[in-house]
């Protein structure tokens, strides 16, 4: 088996940690023992105990104190510096003194999504996984379910899933979090077509009820749904954390996510694009 971890993305207050807590509580009544590594350096308290935490390293109220950054500064600098120190990261998971253990990994992830979209902290730490301990690694993408009742904020919130499976290039499954909050409000037909989603929706939401500033706003964001549409890029999974089998549906995706995952090899994230060198041509 060797290890595999899901690495629990998403932005702030989408449902990451109440995720790892259900998750950890499911496998453990299914006798599947798994581990919680908080990559958060700002988080307060958890559900769940961690069996390593990256606030042992840095803490972010430590950087904002002792260099006067603001949260989002100080974020990067602690992923950074995490970036910098891996092998306390082996250490904290134990991948030196046990290299071949068989063990499942949650990991709790910060909620700033441009780690996950355009900064290459993240791909480093996945490709470090990989070649330090044979880590198979899968994204999990949280997304709140009360998108679902704002066009707009739904097609930005699969944009930014979007970007973070382009931007790590991992197996990833997008998770629609909190619908015990939504369940009842949404016809089943009609959620089938979020979990799946397509122009036409943007289309029909929108249609007739002048939410469109201007005819040219409408085309930009069609094209993009259109995108979205075209290559069936982002789906989503329901999960309702008051129902047993919805957690136990969505782990079977995932578990198949991670078995799709054991043959790729995670790459290192390119060098940064160099204007005078004119790079870009790779990209
Ligand atoms: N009803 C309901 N509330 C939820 C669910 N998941 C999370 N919440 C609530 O939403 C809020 C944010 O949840 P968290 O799990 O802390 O979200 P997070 O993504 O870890 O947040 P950050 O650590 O700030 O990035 C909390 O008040 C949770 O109790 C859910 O499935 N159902």
């Amino acid at each position: 088996m060797g290890r595999k971890c899901q690495l629990v993305m998403g932005p702030a207050g989408s449902g990451k940690s109440t995720y790892c807590a259900t998750l950890m509580a499911h496998l453990e009544a299914a006798r599947r023992p798994a581990k919680l590594l908080n990559l958060d350096p700002a988080a307060e308290h958890f559900e769940y105990d961690c069996t390593a935490d990256v606030r042992d390293l840095i803490t972010l109220a430590d950087v904002a104190d002792e260099l006067g950054y603001g949260p989002n500064g100080a974020l990067v600098y602690c992923m950074e510096y995490l970036a910098e120190n891996l092998d306390w990261l082996d250490d904290a998971m134990g991948c030196d003194a046990n290299p071949d253990a068989d063990e499942y990994w949650i990991v709790d992830c910060p909620g700033q999504i441009e780690l996950y979209t355009h900064f290459p902290i993240m791909r480093t730490i996945i490709a470090h996984l990989h070649r330090s301990a044979a880590f198979t690694i899968c994204g999990v993408y949280c997304m709140e379910a009360a998108f679902v009742t704002d066009p707009f904020k739904f097609f930005s919130g699969c944009l930014s899933a979007m970007s973070a499976m382009v931007q790590l290039e991992i197996p990833h499954v997008n998770v629609l979090t909190k619908m015990d909050l939504i369940k009842d409000q949404i016809d089943p037909a009609r959620l089938e077509r979020y979990l799946w989603p397509d122009a036409s929706l943007m289309d029909e939401w929108t249609e007739g009820e002048g939410k469109w500033a201007s005819s040219k706003w409408k085309g930009l964001n069609m094209a993009v749904t259109q995108l979205i549409d075209s290559y069936s890029m982002v789906s989503f999974i329901p999960l309702d954390i008051t129902d047993e089998e919805s957690i136990g549906a969505l782990l079977l995706q995932i578990d198949h996510a991670v078995q799709y995952g054991e043959d790729l090899e995670p790459e290192e994230p390119k060098d940064e694009f160099d204007m005078e060198d004119g790079g870009g041509d790779e990209y």
